[in-house]
């Protein structure tokens, strides 16, 4: 048998000898003395169609004729089956995140993968604050074919503000999430909206593969001027507290986030501010500046700060508020489903608010909430408010110390001035 009937390719499969195998499960081919090696990335029991369970690597040896001509038609068959697949990967290895998961997800899940794969990787082991920041605002010589982060949230929105630092159209680059932080919540949302695992294993596996699917960023303009980009959220209010105010207990993991939680519910305390926002349907208010020629994260613009707002704009009537934040993605940790109605490319920011009073009743209500975020149920609650919307303003009163987290970082403001933040989409 010569190699031309070792190797049949077909539209969505491969058959070696006697095996047929998706190509979409096939990392990598090599050849040895009596057949080929094929290395495999596969759901567990259903190949790549189906199932949720985490994908596993494996590799399966196949006796052929003519190894190398098998295993170069194989090579060139995945090649054109997966354009997209990039030839070198910058990544980013947090060593601090999750208390020092992301190190092993790199090296457990992330590496084998892309080595399978036959990707270069370029690696960024970060040794402080901002450095995963400053690599990508200084820009590429050679801009590699994606950004795979092993870590949290953090370090993955400041791969996000120094791409958009540099420059917008650095963006196109593809951009992967492997979660090793504590919340994980971009890799947990695109998992939650695709039927994946959330694992270091399926985010190298995208990555290696080319699968690409857009996400929104919002444009957040402060107070002070500046101009933030944020994939995930804008918290303020009780989540901030619960969420910056327990980074000190960053060594205890997720638990960090509930005992929090029950010190903030304590101790409940009311957030005072106006919050405005432009219903989803009113889209071209948003739109219609953009130029063609630059990107919509740079050109988008809203009302000026300093000046009121259209009448398209709502406010809402409440003035005191426990919970107010804004979601682009449906989840905030592992566990947390804010937003399950959110979508990676819905155009929207869902806004989520209670403004019940303080006191015990206050207290129990909202940790009902809380709990029924396991879930997403708390949206059917009659305390909890939910609106999907383009854009949104939020000006904390003069008194209100409260903090503002984006994508889990705190910004503050110049609140002795004028404390406002203006927040539109730009997907
Ligand atoms: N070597 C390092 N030592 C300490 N801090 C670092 C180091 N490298 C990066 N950082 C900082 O650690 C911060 C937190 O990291 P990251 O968000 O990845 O993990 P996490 O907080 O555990 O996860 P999550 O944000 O998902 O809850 C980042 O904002 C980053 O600036």
């Amino acid at each position: 048998m010569n190699s031309l009937h070792d190797v049949v390719v077909e539209r969505d499969v491969v058959s070696i000898g006697d095996k047929t195998y998706p190509f979409l499960d096939i990392l990598g081919v090599r050849s040895y003395t009596k057949g080929v090696e094929v290395v495999l990335c596969e759901k567990p029991g259903v190949g790549c169609m189906g199932g949720s369970g985490e994908r596993r690597l494996r590799s399966e040896k196949v006796a052929v004729e003519d190894p190398s001509a098998v295993a170069s038609e194989v090579r060139a068959a995945v090649k054109a089956a997966t354009p997209n697949a990039p030839n070198r990967v910058l990544v980013f290895v947090n060593p601090s995140s999750g208390t020092g998961r992301a190190s092993k997800v790199y090296q457990r899940s992330v590496k084998p993968v892309l080595r399978a794969a036959g990707i270069e990787i370029d690696l960024v082991v970060t040794s402080r604050e901002n450095e995963a920041f400053e690599k990508c605002a200084g820009g590429f010589d050679d801009p590699p074919g994606g950004i795979l982060v092993v870590g949290g949230d953090g370090t993955l929105s400041e791969v996000v503000r120094g791409l958009v630092a540099r420059d917008a159209d650095l963006l196109a680059i593809p951009l992967g999430h492997a979660p090793g932080g504590t919340g994980n919540a971009c890799a947990q949302s695109i998992a939650h909206q695709c039927g994946d695992a959330c694992s270091g294993v399926d985010a190298a596996y995208y990555v290696a593969k080319g699968t690409t699917r857009p996400l929104d960023l919002l444009r957040v303009e402060l107070a002070d001027g500046s101009v933030v980009p944020s994939f995930l959220s804008i918290e303020w209010a009780i989540i901030a507290d619960i969420d910056l105010g327990s980074d000190s207990l960053r060594c205890l993991g997720d638990a960090r986030f509930t005992l929090a939680a029950i010190y903030r519910l304590l101790c409940l305390r009311k957030y005072c501010g106006t919050l405005s926002y432009l219903p989803e349907e009113e889209e071209e208010e948003v739109s219609r500046e953009k130029t063609p020629d630059s990107t919509s994260f740079c050109s988008t613009r809203l009302p000026p700060l300093a000046e009121p707002l259209p009448d398209s704009w709502v406010q809402v009537e409440a003035t005191t508020f426990q919970l107010a934040m804004a979601l682009n993605l449906s989840h905030i940790d592992a566990t947390t489903l804010l937003a399950p109605r959110a979508r990676l490319d819905d155009g929207a920011i869902h806004l989520v608010w209670t403004a019940e009073g303080t006191g015990c009743c206050a207290a129990l209500n909202l940790a009902d909430t809380m709990i029924k975020f396991e879930d997403g149920t708390h949206i059917d609650k009659t305390s909890v408010n939910t609106i999907k919307c383009r854009a949104f303003r939020l000006v904390p009163s003069r008194a209100d110390t409260s903090r503002l987290a984006i994508d889990g970082e705190e910004f503050r403001g110049p609140s002795a001035s004028s404390p406002r933040h203006n927040i539109t989409t730009a997907p």
